[in-house]
Formats: C-alpha cells, sequence, structure tokens
C-alpha cells in the first residue's frame, strides 16, 4: 500500500522513473526498427523506379534474365526477410519491454485501485476539513480526465455531493476542449453528471443535465445518454440521507486551520530548570496548551542528529498500515508505522528523557510508535485509552499518558487538535507533547479526545509512547474519586 505514507510515495517516484528508463529504451529500439526498414524501402523504391523507366522505353526489360532474376529475388527472399526479422524482434522486443515492468512491478509492486481510492479520500478529506472547493484543490493544475477520474471514485464511494464538484470542474474543463473526441468524452461526463444529480434527488438537473447534451450527439446513433435520459424522466428521485456530522465536528476543522474560539486566556510558557538535575544547566522549554486536562509542549527535547538516528532505526524495519480498535484498517487512520523497542542507545536514552521530563516512572511504556503520514494523512478523533485492555497489558494498566514526540516539521496542516478543549498544535521537530488520558482515579478522561488533522502538505513523522498506569503510585498517586 502506497498512498498512506509519504515514505512509501516516494518509492512510487522511482516505480514510474523505472517506467520511463524501459519505454525509452523500447522507443529507441523500435525508431532504430524503422529506420531499418525505411533505408531498405527506398533503397528497393530506387531500384524498383528505375525498373519502370526502363520499363516505359524498353517493354522488353523484364525480358533480360538478370532483371527478372533480381526482381524475383527481392519479392521472394528481401522482402519476406524483412517481415520475419521484424516480426522477430518487434516480438523480441515487446517481451523485453513486457519483462521489464515485470520485474519493476514485482521488486516494488505497482499501486492498486485501493491506493487510488485511498488518495481520492485523501483529497476529499482536505476539502473537508480545510472547507476548499474542488477548484481551490485543483488549482489549475489537473487535466479534465483527472477531475472525472476523481469524480468517478467519488461517485463510486457514495460521496455524491463531493463528487458532483468535481464533475462539474470535468465538464468545464471538457467544455474547452476542441477535438474530434471531445463530444464522446463530454458524453461521459454528462452522464456521471446525471447519475450524481439523481443520487442527490435532483432529478430537474438530472434531466436537463442530459438534455444539454443530447443535441451534440449524432441523432441516428442510438447513444447510451438517451437511455439513460428515459430512465432518468421515468424515476422517482431519491430521498438522500446527508451524513450527520459529530457535534464536534465544527471545532475539530476550526482547530485544524488554526483558530482556536474563544482564544485562550492565561497560559504560559516557562523554562523548568527544577524537574530533574539533568535540566539544571539546560533548562526545559515548556509551554502549556491546556491546563486540567494538562497538556504541555516541551521544545528542543530531541535534536535532528538523534530524530535521524531514529529514522534510521525505524527504516530498517518493514512499516505496516496503522490500524485502531480491533486491528482494522480504515480511513480513521491513514499512516504507516513501526515499534522500536529500548535496546538501542538512541531509544534507551529517548527512555530515560521521557522519565526526566514526565516524572513517571518508565518501567511499564511501550515501545516507540514511530508513524509516518499518507496522502491527506489522519488519525481522526480518538482516544488512546484502550477501551478493551488486551490481556498482555492487565498488569501494566491502561495509558496514562500519551508522551508524543514530533518527528518533523510538517508543510501545511497536520496539526494535534483537541476538539473538546478547543487547543490545536502545529506540529514543531523536536518537540515532545505529553497530556494524560486517565483521571487521578484512572477513569478514562473523555476531554482528551483528540486528532491529527489531515496533511495538506509535507511529510508528517510522529513517535509516541505510551505511559501505563501500574507502578505510578508515588510519582502520580490516584484518587478515588472516580470524576477527579
Ligand atoms: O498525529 C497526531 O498529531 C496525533 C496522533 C495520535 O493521536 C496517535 O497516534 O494516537
Ligand atoms: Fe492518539
Amino acid at each position: 500500500e502506497y498512498y498512506s505514507s509519504i515514505d512509501k510515495m516516494q518509492m512510487l517516484g522511482e516505480v514510474e522513473l523505472d517506467l520511463i528508463t524501459a519505454t525509452h529504451m523500447y522507443l529507441t529500439q523500435r525508431q532504430d526498427q524503422l529506420y531499418e526498414m525505411r533505408s531498405f524501402v527506398e533503397r528497393v523504391k530506387l531500384e524498383h523506379a528505375a525498373i519502370r523507366q526502363e520499363l516505359l522505353r524498353d517493354a522488353e526489360y523484364l525480358e533480360q534474365p538478370l532483371q527478372a532474376f533480381r526482381l524475383i529475388n527481392r519479392l521472394v527472399v528481401d522482402w519476406p526477410a524483412l517481415h520475419d526479422s521484424l516480426a522477430a524482434s518487434q516480438k523480441q522486443l515487446r517481451e523485453e519491454y513486457a519483462k521489464s515492468v515485470n520485474e519493476t512491478d514485482a521488486a516494488q509492486g505497482l499501486p492498486n485501485k485501493d491506493d487510488l481510492k485511498g488518495a481520492v479520500l485523501g483529497l476529499q478529506r482536505l476539502q473537508s476539513v480545510y472547507n476548499l472547493t474542488a477548484s481551490d484543490m485543483a488549482n489549475n493544475a489537473l487535466f479534465w480526465n483527472e477531475c472525472f477520474e476523481i469524480g468517478i471514485q467519488l461517485y463510486q464511494q457514495a460521496e455524491y455531493r463531493s463528487a458532483l464538484e468535481w464533475l462539474q470542474l470535468a465538464a468545464q474543463l471538457v467544455d474547452q476542449i476542441e477535438d474530434e473526441n471531445a463530444q464522446g468524452i463530454s458524453a461521459q461526463v454528462y452522464e456521471y453528471l446525471g447519475m450524481t444529480y439523481m443520487e442527490l434527488g435532483e432529478k430537474q438537473k438530472a434531466v436537463e443535465t442530459l438534455k444539454e447534451l443530447l443535441p451534440s450527439l449524432s441523432p441516428d446513433t442510438p447513444h447510451p445518454a438517451r437511455f439513460l435520459l428515459d430512465e432518468v424522466e421515468g424515476t422517482e428521485p431519491k430521498c438522500p440521507k446527508e451524513p450527520v456530522a459529530p457535534h464536534w465536528y465544527a471545532n475539530y476543522s476550526r482547530l485544524c486551520q488554526g483558530k482556536r474560539v474563544p482564544e485562550p486566556g492565561s497560559l504560559s510558557c516557562y523554562l523548568d530548570f527544577e524537574r530533574h538535575p539533568r535540566f539544571r544547566l539546560s533548562p526545559l522549554k515548556v509551554e502549556q496548551a491546556h491546563l486540567n486536562p494538562d497538556i504541555h509542549i516541551y521544545y528542543d527535547v530531541l535534536t535532528d542528529a538523534q530524530i535521524e538516528a531514529v529514522l534510521e532505526l525505524a527504516k530498517q524495519l518493514e512499516s505496516f498500515r496503522s490500524t485502531v480498535v480491533g486491528d482494522v484498517v480504515t480511513e480513521t487512520r491513514v499512516s504507516q508505522q513501526v515499534w522500536l523497542d529500548y535496546t538501542s542507545p538512541i531509544m534507551s536514552s529517548i527512555g530515560q528523557l521521557l522519565g526526566a521530563i514526565s516524572g513517571l516512572e518508565t518501567t511499564n511504556i511501550e515501545k516507540m510508535q514511530v508513524a509516518n503520514y499518507g496522502i491527506g494523512g489522519q488519525y481522526f478523533p480518538h482516544y488512546d485509552y484502550l477501551s478493551k485492555l488486551p490481556d498482555s497489558y492487565k498488569e501494566s494498566g491502561n495509558r496514562i499518558t500519551t508522551n508524543m514526540f514530533y518527528l518533523s516539521d510538517v508543510l501545511q496542516g497536520g496539526y494535534t487538535v483537541f476538539p473538546l478543549l478547543n487547543v490545536f498544535l502545529r506540529p514543531v521537530k523536536g518537540s515532545l507533547v505529553i497530556w494524560p488520558n486517565e483521571l487521578r482515579s484512572l477513569a478514562p478522561d473523555y476531554r482528551v479526545l483528540h486528532a491529527g488533522c489531515p496533511v495538506l502538505e509535507g511529510s508528517k513523522r510522529i513517535g509516541n509512547i505510551w505511559i501505563h498506569s501500574t507502578d505510578q503510585e508515588f510519582r502520580r498517586p490516584c484518587t478515588l474519586d472516580p470524576t477527579e
């Protein structure tokens, strides 16, 4: 799978480069063949012309045995030899070409329809979260057929509102084409537009769209659009179900866009020299993003070199698609990840650093989950608290805090947001964010619903370490009041 990680997408760039190289080679060799063929035919043409001229002057030309022999020889030997050699070498070239395409596929695996679907849903997510129209998104950089493909994919996903926008854009672009094929093309786009209007319950618009198309089609040939029009005219419009957004969706989308309403009140930034002896000379740079529940950002905790070392370790492992509860792959979480343990020097020192910053015991921590997001990559609002604690965590308890390191900056988008707390965090490479997932009583804290917003541009990398609740009794004593 490619679309769920920018790292994987980068491999696809290489795949296309391989295809370009193989196709260039094929074309060069075909051109050499054509050149050979051309020189053969030119030579024979001259010869032939000479013969014809002679024939006009001297009808007995072909009675000359040598000339007769040469003509027969060409027809019996030279021409068939040319045809045979062409057939053989074309076959060989085609096979070589197919072989290199197959090798590329075997080495990397070409993307499939699911990648295309995932990429299109990623674009739609960006539109929805950041309030972008199809033409904002396309930004004059897409051809009609690309907009059409997006429209078809969205139609097939029953995302009719979004499909409509892209099909309208495709229709606008097709109308600008001055080409003989334009009619056939625009018929396809208008048919999809008509069907989309029907799905949206707008029968009148569907009929108008199809009628607009008919005059441009030849009246004699039966065209699918005519059947479609008949069908549409005889069908009752659908009553579409508009999806209901969760109550926090508007906050979520606004925070992803970097807007807090109302602006937060008294939060501060400070240098902390005291938390642990290691910060005495080089204090922690702390920013309060929210109090109760406390969300704190610690800046410059990892250097670029340390991050590189972590990513190098991550690169050595095969990354896999992130899942959600129950190990299910959904568009809720579009990223790929690996898990790093603390046996390497770099990971061991990160484990110790986390202990010093969090003030918690690090005996019960999960491996670091290193994730890379893909096209429109996101993690839809969720809780990190495990609603069903797997047996392997029975002793270590639930995830008392999330400790998320930003391992990259992000060019646009990709904020971490807390829709119920009116908090957004812009990823800053080298910083660490900590928030609790449990109240002091160890009951889940439902205020910390959070999300990784879709990445608009750039490659977002994070490293998550979840600290569990067992052994924290001296560090973060619990209460018996389930509301605290
Ligand atoms: O990517 C983010 O900003 C949030 C990630 C997250 O919530 C998670 O991995 O659990
Ligand atoms: Fe999370």
